[in-house]
């Protein structure tokens, strides 16, 4: 079988368009603007990358975007006073924190410093302690992505077998928990698999949607799927290659050119799920400035 590729900028793109409308009506109707502040340690060049890209895509939908870059040397408490402040401020209603943070900087102790209700991350406690409760709170962005693009492109998981392969905070954990959850999206029976599952293949081969977000490449070959599987490709690693024009090439987990005469829909990467990531962010900076009024 052929895969059919998933096209994420496009589902992405349909789903910006949706927020774009949703805060121009938001506007028009109470005067509120969303706003998403943005906190960037350090240089970082793949951080750095990303944090522009989330920038950008905020002032494609009408989103204000608060830009705070700091340098590598910012202190703890610096930070966390920034923190606090952001936390008072009217104008601002997400406040994302990029990660990984430099050393001398505890993430966990940053993280809970993020007031929840602006926690558009979804990485503070409370969220992630609602999300397993099946409450209301900001779904992570990366695994909430990675179900709406599913959705969106008809795969049913309801009672279907799905093997996630990585255990990270956040990814793989909150993705199984999202998709064992009751309800639209969920009903789906779960394995998670990590570098210590003893037979990987044995497992991946059963499964009807093979999840990969164990950040190495090459993880998920084609011996691993089964024919028809659906294929979601969460890796984002860096290979140099002399002969791009970045130095650089991004690959994901799976090894894509063999998987994909395999499965029967395949996310590619660059432009599968990364996009989506940065889309889930924008939906929840704006869900966070209707929830406060
Ligand atoms: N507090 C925090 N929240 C995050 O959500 C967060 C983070 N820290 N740290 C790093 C990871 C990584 N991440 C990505 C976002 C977009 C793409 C993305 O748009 N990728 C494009 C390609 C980008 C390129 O070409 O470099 C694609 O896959 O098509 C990838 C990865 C968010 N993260």
């Amino acid at each position: 079988m052929t895969a059919r590729i998933i096209d994420g900028k496009q589902v992405s793109a349909a789903i910006r368009a949706e927020l774009q409308a949703e805060v121009a009506a938001l506007k028009a109707a109470t005067g509120v603007v969303p706003g998403l502040a943005v906190v960037l340690v350090g240089s970082d060049p793949a951080s750095t990358s990303y944090v522009t890209a989330k920038e950008k895509a905020c002032h494609e939908v009408g989103i204000f975007s608060d830009d705070n870059r700091l340098p590598a040397e910012t202190s703890e408490a610096e930070l966390l006073a920034l923190i606090a402040r952001l936390n008072k401020d009217d104008r601002i209603h997400g406040i994302l924190v990029q990660l990984p943070l430099p050393k001398h900087i505890s993430e966990a102790k940053v993280i809970m410093a993020i007031d929840p209700d602006k926690d558009v991350d979804g990485f503070h406690p409370v969220n992630v302690g609602r999300m397993v409760i099946g409450e209301d709170g900001f779904l992570p962005c990366t695994p909430h992505g990675v179900l709406v693009l599913l959705e969106r492109c008809g795969v049913e998981l309801d009672g279907a077998e799905v093997v996630v392969v990585g255990r990270s905070n956040i990814v793989g954990k909150p993705l199984a928990n999202m998709l064992i959850q009751k309800g639209r999206r969920g009903n789906a029976t779960v394995t998670v698999c990590h570098t210590r599952t003893r037979n990987l293949a044995e497992h991946t081969r059963r499964a009807d949607v093979v999840i990969a977000a164990a950040g190495r490449p090459g993880t998920i070959t084609a011996d691993m799927v089964r024919d028809g599987a659906v294929v979601i490709d969460v890796g984002v690693n860096r290979v140099t290659d002399p002969s791009a024009a970045r130095g650089y090439r991004l690959v994901g987990d799976v090894d894509f050119a063999a998987v994909k005469e395999k499965a029967s829909l395949i996310t590619p990467v660059p432009g599968g799920v990364g996009p989506m990531t940065i889309t889930m962010l924008l939906h929840n900076t704006v869900a966070a400035a209707k929830r406060r009024r």
